[in-house]
């Protein structure tokens, strides 16, 4: 089952943190896009080939220490069919180095378009779970549901995002007073309940970002069953502090993703006197660790059980 593979291997890595791969070309190191650009031309096939290139040497330097990459659709789309091949190449490489992999593609849509986008990922042995967008309504996410069933994959649904404008509509008051935000969380809780591992977590699990952690605490009690999948660490604003609701006290109960703050942790003024672009991948390394590190000691602190 999904859930319960996540939850051993973040046990097994003694990490919660995903690693976004979201590459841009213009971040990439020069040595790289030289190696790209000879091979490929100084083209999109170039580009896509560097992109590659880049997530390929991230994965090396982390797949031991991390359970999961989530690689955001966008990056790669940008640059049609040959960035495309890029996507479906790095969730080819994370797969075989046995990291978990989720392809970041908030897809929603009606019921009968959802089944074609539900295939195309889910029924994909590349891919362990896919973000969907539920604000479409239940039936629009139900093609999501039924294949995490049948296929062993996990879904995590948007309910509050990091977004600064996550408000606008998330946090509109409905008649009965809750937040529109709490009513997707009731839906997605409720559907969860047919897809609950060992653990007690299910493999239709939610997204609640970090920049909202009381949001979180509350969203934590409401949605017992879903796994959490956090995004806006680091870049965003989120902080260590701002994720501990999002656990419960076994250190279960999410997953953090940071994207730009562990790729690019080299240029960031933390690293970037220790490590040189051709070292992007160490520096990257020594992120994800030092993050791990301190989410552990935060579950310490809390008297929670680090994962
Ligand atoms: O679904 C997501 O992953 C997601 C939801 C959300 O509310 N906010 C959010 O930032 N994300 C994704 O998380 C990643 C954040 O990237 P960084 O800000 O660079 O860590 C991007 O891939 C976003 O698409």
């Amino acid at each position: 089952m999904f859930i319960d593979n996540l939850i051993e291997s973040i046990k097994a890595k003694k990490s919660p943190v995903v690693v976004g791969l979201d590459p841009r070309i213009e971040k990439t190191p020069q040595f790289i896009k030289d190696v790209a650009f000879k091979r490929k031309g100084e083209n999109i096939e170039g580009i896509s080939e560097a992109l590659y290139l880049f997530n390929k040497g991230i994965i090396d330097a982390v797949y031991d220490v991390v359970p999961a990459v989530k690689i955001q659709v966008a990056f790669y789309e940008v640059y049609g069919i040959e960035g495309f091949k890029a996507f479906f190449k790095t969730a080819e490489y994370a797969k075989n180095l046995g990291l978990m992999v989720i392809a970041d593609v908030k897809r929603g849509d009606i019921q009968e378009v959802a089944k074609m986008y539900s295939k195309a990922y889910l029924q994909n042995q590349l891919f362990d779970a896919i973000t969907v967008n539920p604000y479409m309504g239940e039936d629009t996410i139900m093609p999501y549901v039924e294949d995490a069933i049948k296929y062993d994959k996990g879904i995590f649904a948007l309910v509050k995002t990091s977004n600064k404008g996550s408000k606008d509509i998330q946090d509109i008051k409905t008649a009965t007073g809750e937040y529109v935000y709490q009513r997707v969380a009731k839906i997605i809780n409720k559907i969860s309940k047919s897809a609950v591992g060992k653990y007690g977590y299910s493999s239709i699990g939610a997204v609640v970002g970090a920049t909202y952690p009381e949001e979180a605490k509350v969203l934590r009690k409401e949605m017992p069953n879903c796994f959490f999948l956090v995004p806006g660490y680091g870049a965003q604003g989120g902080t260590v502090e701002d994720i501990m609701d999002c656990f419960d006290e076994n250190g279960l109960g999410a997953i953090i993703n940071s994207s730009r703050s562990v790729i690019y942790a080299y240029q960031s003024p933390y690293w970037k006197d220790v490590y040189s672009e051709y070292e992007y991948a160490q520096a990257a390394r020594a992120e994800v660790i030092l993050m791990t590190g301190m989410i552990n000691n935060g579950l310490v602190k809390r008297k929670y059980i680090a994962c």
